[in-house]
């Protein structure tokens, strides 16, 4: 079929798909080492099968064990073999973080498994076959994608970030609900539950790109870029919120506002917005697949902190990030102080 993806090898592209893959799956009693391992055995009511399937080195050995007990195969097997591989997938694609998000991004494309010698779960190599692994991978993909964390945002693609602080990995994403698109960049390896030093920084094109002094934020993100590479990981979610959420243009509007003498929050009202129009609850997508539960997190805001702890982020420490303060941002950053709450103890209110 046009535009099918076809997978087989584990090695291939698209191989995560693979029963082969090396992902491990928990039942919630047993760890198996691939879903193929934890298929196998389901075959077997025998224990002493079940533990050599166990404990077999590859699943290509699970698969040949399989085989080698044919004889002994449970007599509901047929009837049962469906609803034990949907499980496995389920399990296979919710407990390995990210491969939730990949079987998500390959939408819409249709799923083959393109297997010569597998007409039942395969495509029987000429598209003779049934394909039913494909059909529940896919079925399982629609159930994700509008299933939390899995529908805050979509993962798209990944690709190197060489930069002047070392090689980031820049980490594409789209929300399905509004089609902005965001990045996260990441900095060296972390274990699951381990704290991670992170930055929430919302697009400033004037400050980050335009070399602007009105405020903070270009100073602020080259810190946290250098702050990453001295600790060696961390990650920074560059979101596309620009203007406190009002846009780019508007936000030149408030600066106009303000070159008359308002202050941040009255040229945002003045302009019929609220103060601060940012929302962070698909950020819990983008830790989900980063791998981040705990966060050790550079900010000044307040709102940052407290919108991811309500996104379930267990935000060990709030890392102070005050740079860049000068005679043109003072007003601005006071501003921030005394009416958005920002904790910056440098910053004298006027
Ligand atoms: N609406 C608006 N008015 C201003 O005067 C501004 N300087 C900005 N800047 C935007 O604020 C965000 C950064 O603020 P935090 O430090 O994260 O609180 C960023 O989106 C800037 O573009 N916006
Ligand atoms: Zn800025």
């Amino acid at each position: 079929m046009e535009n099918s993806i076809l997978f087989y090898e584990p090695e291939a592209p698209y191989g995560f798909l693979s029963n082969f893959a090396p992902f491990p799956i928990n039942d919630g009693a047993v760890t198996w080492k691939t879903v193929e391992h934890f298929y196998q055995a389901q075959k077997f009511n025998d224990q002493n099968i079940v533990a050599q399937i166990h404990h077999s080195r590859t699943p290509a050995d699970a698969y040949a064990l399989g085989r080698e007990f044919n004889e002994q195969v449970r007599v509901d097997w047929h009837q049962r073999k469906e609803t034990v591989m949907r499980d496995a997938l389920q399990m296979k694609f919710t407990q390995n973080q990210a491969l939730g998000h990949w079987l998500v991004a390959t939408r819409p494309h249709p799923l083959v498994e393109h297997a010569f010698k597998d007409d039942y779960w395969g495509d029987g190599g000429d598209g003779h076959g049934k394909n039913r692994l494909g059909k529940l991978l896919m079925n399982l993909r629609q159930e994700l994608s509008i299933t939390p964390p899995y529908n805050l945002i979509h993962f798209i693609e990944s690709a190197n970030l060489p930069t002047d602080w070392g090689i980031f990995n820049m980490h594409g994403f789209e929300d399905p609900d509004t089609g902005i698109e965001h990045v996260a960049l990441t900095f060296g390896n972390w274990k699951k539950d381990e704290p991670v030093l992170i930055r929430l920084h919302s697009e400033c094109l004037t400050g980050d790109a335009l070399f602007s002094r009105r405020c903070d934020c270009g100073s602020q993100l080259r810190r946290a870029f250098q702050n990453i590479a001295q600790v060696g990981t961390g990650a920074i979610l560059y979101l596309r919120q620009e203007g406190r959420g009002i846009g780019l243009l508007n936000k030149i509007r408030a600066y106009h506002l303000q070159d008359q003498g308002a202050d941040t929050v009255e040229a945002n009202e003045a302009l019929g917005f609220a103060a601060d129009l940012r929302q962070y609850d698909f950020c819990r997508g983008i830790l989900h697949y980063l791998n981040i539960s705990k966060v050790k997190l550079m900010t000044n805001n307040p709102k940052k902190v407290k919108a991811l702890r309500e996104a379930g982020i267990n935000v060990v420490e709030r890392v102070p990030i005050q740079e860049g303060q000068n005679i043109f941002n003072e007003r601005y950053l006071s501003a921030k102080a005394t009416k958005l709450g920002h904790m910056l103890d440098v910053i004298a209110p006027i």
